[in-house]
């Protein structure tokens, strides 16, 4: 990479965090004195390439400006969308237009355990390489894999080169708005980024990260946060 490429972080915080069941979405949840968020954005900002954070949040949300950040960069409130893309893509719109962005970071507001380590070599394997356009962090998957009708089983699915996408996402923040915008349009169904970047068959990669980097979905997955969140207080992050 060009050591002065701008790399702005896009967080979509704009979810209602239906299946986490709680009095309020699951991104202002608190884990030890700071919400969900806060450790989410933090983490991102404490990355040295990283210059800003651009959060898309619901235009009703009464929690976002309350919020103290512990970091001397900027955060930008934009407006999120109905589904996860559009407020991705409204996020990297902004970083684009706004922010002369060069690569956009995209993470996810409900994954607060993301290690250092991790997003630094995400970010050394993807500016680096001409290769491909953008990549992922992303675990293999670890158990046997069945498809089912219903509760019926129909097979096993070879978990050979089989992932669990995860975020971070980093794409070059002209190529990742063209994509999400072209591919919204034409109605392809766009659950992350890299899914745009498949639809426009443009190549991407994997970069191996850790299992404790949980999307904060269910009830279970908080109390799993907590323990990660206190472990990592308790150890540099490696
Ligand atoms: N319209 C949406 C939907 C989701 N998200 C964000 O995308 C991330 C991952 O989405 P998910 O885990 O599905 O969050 P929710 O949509 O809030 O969860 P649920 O499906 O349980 O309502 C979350 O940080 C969420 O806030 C978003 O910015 N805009
Ligand atoms: C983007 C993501 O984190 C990749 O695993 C995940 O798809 C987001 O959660 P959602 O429930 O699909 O919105």
């Amino acid at each position: 990479m060009k050591e002065n490429e701008p790399i702005v972080a896009v967080v979509p915080a704009a979810g209602v965090g239906a299946r986490m069941q709680a009095d309020r979405p699951k991104q202002y949840l608190q884990i030890a004195g700071k919400t969900v968020l806060q450790h989410s954005v933090e983490r991102l900002l404490e990355n040295d390439r990283v210059q800003a954070a651009v959060v898309a949040v619901s235009d009703d949300d009464p929690y976002f400006d309350d919020i103290q950040w512990q970091s001397d960069k900027p955060v930008y409130r934009v407006s999120g969308g109905c589904e996860r893309a559009d407020s991705v893509l409204s996020g990297a719109t902004y970083a684009l237009t706004f922010l002369n962005a060069h690569w956009v970071l995209v993470h996810d507001a409900a994954r607060p355990c993301l290690r250092s380590a991790d997003l630094n070599l995400l970010i050394e394997k993807i500016v680096n390489n001409t290769a491909h356009v953008g990549g992922i962090l992303a675990v293999p998957v670890r158990d046997t894999m069945k498809r089912t009708t219903g509760e019926r089983v129909e097979h096993t699915v070879d978990r050979e080169q089989l992932w669990h996408a995860q975020t971070p996402q980093l794409f070059p923040a002209t190529a990742l708005t063209k994509v999400l915008s072209e591919g919204l349009a034409d109605g392809a169904i766009i659950t992350d980024e890299a899914s745009a970047f498949e639809w426009a068959n443009q190549s991407h990669i994997v970069v191996e990260g850790h299992a404790d980097n949980i999307k904060i979905t269910h009830p279970e997955d908080l109390v799993l946060a907590k323990f990660y969140l206190d472990q990592k207080t308790q150890q540099e992050f490696i």
